[in-house]
């Protein structure tokens, strides 16, 4: 970081400032203050944002690229129809709440980057929402819904968000035109109700839905719901937001062509009928795949590595090309085989390998009932495996939202381009 800076300033005490701001304000972007941690204090004079709150400044300066200006101009009837209707709730004083319905490739992404486009061409704030960092990321300024509306992690009905009233999220919430909530559909509905209570209660309109935003929600409940720890299926059908009490004063947007069918329509066909539940199934629910799209299993030992070989042919030979390796990926279910098979494409990387380790222990264990040995074994969510092997070349994706101003957020996929001691020179190629 302070090498960037260094390039263009010879002070290193100016130097030392710029960093120290940057550390500020991605530590604020985790919800985390830096007075609490023992740095040296920070003379604003080097700070760009010159007083603006962060949040703002960071929102205002999302410049609008030409192609997505110009989306407006190619959107078809049933996008073009919910962008009309979307813009004019802007205008309104009361705004209104939306639902893009729409399976997927129906093209709900490419209305958000036109709407937002819009709004902020007009020097209005939008502010991009999604459940996902990957889902975040493919919208300009997009954060996941989580660290944006700073969601506690768990919450009942009734909650709201841990954002003070005189909080830069509060005033981002209160300046901004346009929220857009991309995979709602993914998320609890009581994530969404406290969003609501905080808005009415920021925008002082306890009567009005989100205190009279325009707030526009996206998602397909045929694909991923919400995650509800060994819950049945009418608990986690529950937990959606169709059943909150937010879903009747939605306008339902429906987007029903299918903008990606013209590069495989027969799957695009096939996706929507076991989304729309209506693909022959056993008596257990299962659906067979047809055997084209499949990869056969023989159970003779060497099955993974056929799977590597038809989804990344020739690796060695296009392991510098990063269309190659961002344009597949292998799917799996379970973290410990996920770590199974990472470990096999590593294998099959050229070049030499680095090992990183992790450091586990466990605080307050005087009997030492959890040695580090059988930590070094557990795979939770969100963490490495204790033994990372890597080499130059192979890709990675980020489980932590670093820095997501700069596009370092859950979710972003990178390709080691180096190695550092505690370090992993990487460079961004999806999110
Ligand atoms: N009006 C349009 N004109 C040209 N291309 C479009 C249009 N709408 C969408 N597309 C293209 O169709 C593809 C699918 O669109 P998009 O990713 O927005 O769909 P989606 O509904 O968000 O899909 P998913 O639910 O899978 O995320 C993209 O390649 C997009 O650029």
């Amino acid at each position: 970081m302070s090498e960037d800076y260094r390039r263009n300033n010879p002070s290193d005490a100016i130097v030392k400032q710029m960093v120290l701001i940057d550390i500020r304000n991605m530590l604020q972007s985790m919800g985390k203050d830096i007075k609490s941690f023992p740095l040296p204090e920070i003379d604003n004079t080097y700070d760009d944002a010159c007083g603006v709150p962060r949040e703002i400044f960071e929102e205002s300066n999302i410049e609008s690229t030409e192609d997505d200006v110009a989306l407006s101009e190619s959107l078809n009837n049933e996008q073009r129809a919910a962008y009309d209707e979307i813009l004019s709730s802007i205008d309104s004083n009361d705004g209104g709440l939306f639902f893009v319905d729409g399976p997927c490739g129906t093209g709900k992404t490419f209305l958000y980057r036109a709407l937002l486009a819009k709004v902020r061409s007009q020097n209005k704030i939008a502010v991009a929402t999604a459940m996902s960092g990957v889902a975040a990321s493919i919208m300009p300024g997009g954060r996941t819904a989580h660290s944006r509306f700073k969601i506690p992690l768990t919450i009942d009905s009734g909650g709201y968000c841990s954002f003070t009233k005189q909080s830069g999220t509060t005033t981002l919430l209160r300046t901004a035109s346009l929220i857009v909530w991309d995979e709602v559909s993914m998320i609890k509905k009581q994530a969404v109700e406290a969003l609501d209570n905080s808005m009415r209660n920021i925008m002082d309109r306890p009567d009005l839905p989100f205190g009279g935003k325009t707030v526009v929600f996206g998602g397909d409940f045929r694909q991923v719901l919400p995650v509800v720890k060994k819950g049945s299926r009418a608990q986690i059908v529950d937990a959606s937001l169709r059943r909150s009490y937010l879903w009747d004063y939605m306008r339902h947007l429906k987007l029903v062509r299918n903008m990606r069918a013209h590069n495989d329509p027969w799957f695009a066909e096939y996706l929507l009928r076991i989304g729309n539940g209506i693909e022959a199934a056993n008596a257990d629910g299962e659906i067979r795949l047809p055997d084209e799209i499949c990869v056969p299993y023989t159970g003779d030992g060497n099955d993974l590595d056929r799977l590597i070989q038809c989804i990344f042919p020739n690796l060695n030979e296009n392991m510098a090309d990063t269309d190659y390796i961002t344009s597949r990926a292998i799917l799996s279910t379970r973290n410990d085989w996920v770590d199974r098979i990472n470990m096999k494409m590593i294998g099959s990387f050229q070049g030499g390998e680095v090992e990183y380790h992790s450091f586990d222990s466990a605080v307050d264990d005087p009997h030492n009932y959890y040695p580090s040995e059988f930590l070094n074994t557990l795979t939770p969510n969100g963490l490495p495996p204790h033994v990372l092997k890597l080499k130059v070349g192979c890709p990675i994706i980020l489980l932590r939202n670093i820095d997501p101003a700069n596009g370092l957020c859950n979710g972003t996929r990178l390709v080691v381009r180096g190695f550092q001691r505690n370090t992993i020179d990487a460079e961004i190629v999806l999110g």
